[in-house]
């Protein structure tokens, strides 16, 4: 087995699962002129630079900061298509409805599966070259059992975290006809997409006539727990809707979006901290023109906070974690130590996984190294490119 020391870390910021300290500046586990050993991917030793044991090779990072990789808990990669125009519209007053969203699943049914998985390589380098070593795809551009399920299958060539979105939007096919796009999804397409998918989520928005309200989503979550499946849910992105409530209820791991909580809705997702994240997609907000969550509220009612892209061609087409957290501090009222943490432990519990997100002995060595001396430079200096996962 060879061992690497990466030594020359300025500032190691490890999140360490030992402090229970949701707000307080302790979170982050910051050591300084810290080093790190990896071995076969795994963490085994973290610590003072000077007490580092001997290793078989020796990476200096010659005093910059590194950071947990950042956990990406909610994103739509696999899509083909653009919708700027959309975008266009909405920054001079258009509303996002979902409606847009048909244009996508038309654009992706158009390309093959060669043409998908270039445009899948292509944003995971990106992000990737941005920080991010974990990322959560759903399908939901498919809206057919068999386009769901090739959706996932190439999701899965590239990630175990797989959701089954097939509940994204009822398809125009089926506008007068609900209930059967509803049999279709919790019969046919479920069957066809559980052995692909790890997760299964649902456009709950009663404020929008193309995707579900609570009882639809209700029975499509309560089929895909039967299926096996995981839960999380978009909810409460449109306007007040029972999805944040719902996925207590149901125990998902996470409800997405949260842009209009109300405080039953709070009270609600602080009860079932430790089950069900809050995650936070500010890059939508910015896409979408629609107001910024209220973060210090959902932190300070002691609900645990997730941050992740939502990376799509609708709601908002970046695969930058640093954007978001950069926007999360200015926007959100976070504070850049809460953000990252959103960013990295808060994203590996909105995916249940205990293995990534902290710099600790016994998980992967998920590393990412920031070109500045602190991780307060990644809301500092927004949107220049100073993160980058680490190759070990
Ligand atoms: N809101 C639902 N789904 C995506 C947007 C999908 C799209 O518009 O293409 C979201 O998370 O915002
Ligand atoms: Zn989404």
């Amino acid at each position: 087995m060879t061992s690497t020391l990466v030594t020359g870390i300025a500032e190691l910021t490890t999140c360490r699962s030992d402090v229970d300290d949701h707000v307080g500046p302790d979170r982050l586990g910051l050591l300084t002129d810290a080093a790190v050993v990896v071995e076969d991917g795994v963490i085994t030793w973290v610590g003072a630079g000077r007490e580092a044991p001997d290793c078989d090779a020796v990476v200096d990072v010659g005093g910059r900061a590194v950071v947990p990789g950042f956990v990406d808990s909610h994103s739509h990669l696999v899509f083909a298509g653009d919708r700027s125009a959309e975008f266009a519209a909405r920054m001079t007053g258009a509303a996002y409805d979902g409606g847009g969203i048909a244009t996508t699943v038309s654009a992706t049914a158009a390309a093959g599966d060669d043409e998908l998985r270039a445009l899948l390589a292509k944003r995971l380098a990106e992000l990737r070259s941005q920080g991010t070593t974990t990322i959560e795809v759903k399908g939901g551009y498919g809206l057919t059992v068999e386009a769901e399920a090739r959706l996932l299958r190439l999701a899965l060539e590239v990630t175990p975290e797989t959701t089954f979105l097939g509940a994204h939007v009822v398809p125009p096919a089926y506008a007068t006809d609900r209930a059967a796009y509803l049999d279709l999804v919790t019969g046919p397409m479920l069957d066809a997409c559980a052995p692909l998918a790890r997760w299964a989520d649902v456009f709950c928005e009663p404020n929008s006539a193309h995707a579900f309200d609570g009882e639809e989503s209700r029975a499509v979550l309560e089929a895909c727990a039967a299926a096996g499946l995981l839960l999380r849910v978009h909810g409460n992105q449109l306007g007040p809707g029972p999805g944040a409530q719902l996925a207590v209820e149901l125990g998902a791991a996470s409800v997405d979006h949260c842009t209009f909580l109300s405080d039953d809705d709070v009270e609600a997702l602080a009860g079932a901290a430790g089950t069900t994240s809050a995650t936070l997609l500010p890059g939508v907000e910015f896409s979408t023109r629609m107001p910024w969550v209220d973060a210090r509220r959902l932190l300070d009612a002691g609900l645990d906070v997730a941050l992740a892209s939502d990376c799509n061609p609708g709601t908002c087409n970046t695969t930058s974690m640093p954007f978001v957290i950069a926007l999360a501090v200015r926007e959100m009222g976070m504070t850049p130590a809460e953000a990252l943490y959103a960013a990295t432990a808060g994203g590996a519990k909105a995916l249940r996984r205990d293995d990534i997100g902290r710099v600790e002995v016994g998980r992967a060595a998920d590393l990412t190294v920031l070109d500045a001396p602190s991780y307060l430079h990644l809301a500092y200096r927004p949107g220049v490119p100073i993160a980058r996962a680490f190759d070990l």
